[in-house]
């Protein structure tokens, strides 16, 4: 039975319950999901002077052929991209800059770092979002930088995110969409601090200045990321939920919610209609915490589909800018990538054709054994045959027929990359 065929027999059942799976698919493509460079060689980034990954958090493999130069990784992306259906952006990291050779510290990066990365969105048609790399340098490693106690090394961070911003405003004006400025910091401690308040206060004031220029947002776009603790920040982490919840709504900024960064029984799709209560919009780095923060790549399961289900029944597909955030080196980079985001459009599908409208009715008149069972059957409706039209539809390979195209890019690729 062809692709079509079957599309058309699962339409069917949807519309029988008044969804309307085109305008499902129509919505679905201008939905960008931002594509985070750093799966692709493993958070290394390009700075001549580069460090050791540092930050409390952690990479584990070492599958071979990771991406060694700009030009590779871009072509690893656009590999992948090619295997997932719709536009999407690619989220970059300051430390994946380009300087001819040079040595440019943190605090000296400008637009011109990221010609390239421009002309190749262009190209290829992505936006591209940023990060200011707060991490993997020598002014990091007491693991404390826009709230350490040195002037001088908060001095150097401010200056860090306020090119930052710069650069991302570039990216906005040049691809004529607005590019997320994220800011995640590592800061913390080990054990059990003496003062919780003086670096929160240090950030705060930090943050004030870095957000003192205004940028129109439709250039960029700011977020602040939580955490709850990382590698050697296990007892207290500065930039926590509640801090930067509540720095975000004083100073309309994004809060970043990061589904790895919560305590293991906590989700982030219980927070987002709360959220979305009191600020326009907010930001995820979707990942997958297995014991912890462990960044494995993101899988269609329960919370995945939990969160596309509340991007979609708060009609926040415009509201919620989605990144992922997973670097897994135990298996090919590129299946990672594409794994990881066809899972992430498969979620915000699957949510688009749930005839949510009628769950809320049952639920508001206290019919909750068919709210139980309709949402229980629904998860057995023929979705997989939507999804492979949406696929075949966006010229994207159907069901695991993308695996070949990796196993074949690996041998013609990857595999002549020496490590
Ligand atoms: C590389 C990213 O900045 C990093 O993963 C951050 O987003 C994070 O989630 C740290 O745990
Ligand atoms: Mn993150």
């Amino acid at each position: 039975m062809t692709v079509e065929k079957r599309f058309l027999d699962a339409k069917q059942q949807y519309e029988k319950w008044g969804v309307n799976v085109e305008e499902a698919l129509q919505q679905l493509k201008h939905v960008p999901i931002s594509v985070h460079c750093w799966q692709g060689d493993d958070v290394g980034g390009f700075e001549v002077n580069a460090n050791e990954l540092s930050g409390g958090i952690d990479v584990t493999g070492n599958y071979p052929g990771k991406a060694r130069t700009p030009d590779e990784l871009r072509q690893d992306l656009e590999k992948a991209l090619s295997l997932i259906p719709g536009k999407h952006k690619v989220n970059l990291h300051a430390i994946y800059l380009e300087t001819e050779g040079e040595v440019v510290d943190r605090n000296e990066i400008e637009p011109k770092h990221f010609e390239k990365w421009v002309e190749w969105a262009k190209k290829v048609g992505v936006g591209l979002d940023f990060n200011p790399t707060l991490f993997s340098h020598p002014k990091a490693e007491d693991g404390l930088t826009l709230s350490h106690p040195d002037q001088e090394i908060r001095e150097f961070w401010i200056e860090h995110c306020i090119r930052s911003r710069k650069i991302a405003e570039y990216f906005g004006k040049e691809l004529g969409q607005p590019a997320l400025t994220n800011i995640w910091i590592p800061d913390g401690y080990k054990d059990v601090p003496s003062d919780r308040l003086t670096p929160r206060k240090r950030l705060k004031e930090s943050l004030d200045r870095i957000f003192a220029e205004e940028i129109d947002e439709q250039y960029n776009i700011d977020a602040v990321e939580s955490k709850l603790f990382g590698i050697g920040s296990e007892a207290y982490v500065v930039g926590s939920h509640e801090f930067y919840m509540g720095y975000a709504l004083q100073n309309q900024k994004l809060c970043l919610l990061d589904t790895g960064h919560y305590h293991p029984t906590e989700m982030v799709s219980n927070k987002i209609s709360s959220m979305l209560l009191f600020s326009e919009k907010l930001a995820l780095h979707v990942s997958r915490p297995v014991r912890w923060d462990s960044d494995h790549v993101v899988t269609l399961d329960d919370e995945l589909r939990e969160i596309g289900l509340e991007i979609v029944r708060n009609n926040a597909l415009d509201n919620v800018m989605i990144g992922l955030d997973f670097f897994d080196a135990s298996i090919n980079r590129v299946a990672a990538w594409t794994i990881g985001t066809r899972n992430m459009v498969k979620s915000l599908l699957l949510a688009l054709l749930t005839p949510n409208e009628h769950l809320k009715e049952l639920q508001e008149k206290g019919q909750f054994t068919e709210r139980l069972a309709l949402m229980e059957e629904f998860k057995t409706y023929p979705f997989g045959a939507i999804w492979d039209y949406y696929c075949e539809q966006n010229g994207v390979p159907v069901q695991e027929s993308w695996l070949e195209d990796v196993h074949v890019y690996e041998k013609e690729v990857l595999s002549k990359r020496e490590a």
